[in-house]
């Protein structure tokens, strides 16, 4: 199969990269990084999750950041609604689009959730529903289609399930995390091939995470089968609070760099994106994750 001609990138760092932090980060913080990541040219950038501040206390702040956000044209920015209340208050906010995030590991849905995966579905049809109302569009999440950190190895056609069970209630895309990025290029193609017998190729989305370094090989292989929206973070910011040792998402200079030699368009200023990385690690006292911006920075 050809690779695609462009690629979307969906920046997470804003809100992946950033909700594991033990340290409070200014909501200044935050909404600077969300511009300059859109001056770089990121059209899609996942700002905020509304979420319980009890259980993920740095995304608290999701009111201020998603009306503090000085929105660009053609910059879609999104936020993470668990259930209808995490999507009321972000309708308030003026969001437009929003996310429901599952499982297809049973362990993980209830350390992340708090509920079974059969009860998050149940619970993210009427999110889907107010959201139609409301002319929002949803994206979808499944976890750990690579591997859990409490279940170990993932079968494919659960991981099908899953998205199926989300595409069918009315996700406009399906995006597949590696949450552990335990995956590797051959396990990452045999996920796809499954998933996408039941949910078409352009509405799916690769979410890797780097933690054991695979995520550029994955995402070079998900290519060559069709895949042409890559979710990643800044800088490689990241971990996900209920996957221990989870590093962050593949960083986005990374994957930009390698699409850059792919001659895949994004529309993205790689040398914008780099500063942005440095930036940004630097403001919160982090290492730069890319090797591609730590390179640049260097030059
Ligand atoms: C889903 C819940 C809320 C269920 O949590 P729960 O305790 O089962 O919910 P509840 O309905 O019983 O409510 C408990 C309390 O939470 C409040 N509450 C209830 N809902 C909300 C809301 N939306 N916003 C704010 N507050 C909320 C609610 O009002 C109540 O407050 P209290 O009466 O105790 O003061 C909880 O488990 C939660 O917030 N989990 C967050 C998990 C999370 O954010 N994880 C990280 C994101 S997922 C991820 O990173 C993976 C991904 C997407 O990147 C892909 C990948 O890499 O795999």
């Amino acid at each position: 199969m050809a690779f695609p001609k462009q690629v979307r990138l969906v920046e997470v760092g804003p809100r992946d990269g950033l909700q594991n932090e033990s340290t409070p980060i200014a909501t200044d913080t935050k909404l600077e990084l969300i511009d300059r990541l859109g001056a770089a040219g990121i059209r899609y950038i996942e700002a905020a999750s509304f979420v319980s501040p009890k259980w993920v206390p740095q995304m608290a702040d999701h009111r201020e950041v998603m009306t503090g956000l000085k929105r660009r044209d053609g910059v879609t920015y999104a936020a993470l609604t668990p259930n209808l209340k995490g999507l009321e208050a972000a309708l308030e906010c003026g969001v437009e689009e929003v996310a429901v995030f599952g499982a297809a590991s049973e362990a993980f849905s209830q350390k992340n959730i708090n509920c079974s995966v059969a009860e998050s579905l149940a619970r993210f049809e009427p999110v889907l529903e107010r959201a139609r109302e409301a002319g929002v569009r949803v994206r979808g999440y499944v976890s750990c289609v690579l591997g859990c950190p409490y279940e170990g190895e993932i079968a494919p056609a659960k991981v099908a399930e899953v998205s199926k069970a989300l595409h069918d209630m009315g996700c406009y895309e399906v995006s597949l995390g590696d949450t552990i990025g335990t995956g590797t290029p051959l396990t990452a193609k045999r996920m796809l091939e499954a998933v996408s017998r039941d949910v078409p190729m352009e509405k799916l989305a690769a979410h890797f995470h780097d933690t054991y370094g695979q995520a550029i090989a994955n995402l070079y292989a998900v290519l060559e089968e069709g895949i042409a929206v890559i979710d990643s973070s800044v800088a490689g910011l990241g971990g996900c609070p209920y996957a221990k040792g989870a590093s962050g998402n593949v960083a986005s200079e990374d994957v930009v760099y390698l699409l850059n030699g792919l001659g895949i368009e994004t529309g993205i200023d790689l040398d914008k994106l780099a500063a942005t990385g440095t930036w940004i690690t630097h403001a919160i006292g982090r290492p730069n994750r890319s090797k591609v911006g730590v390179a640049l920075a260097a030059r």
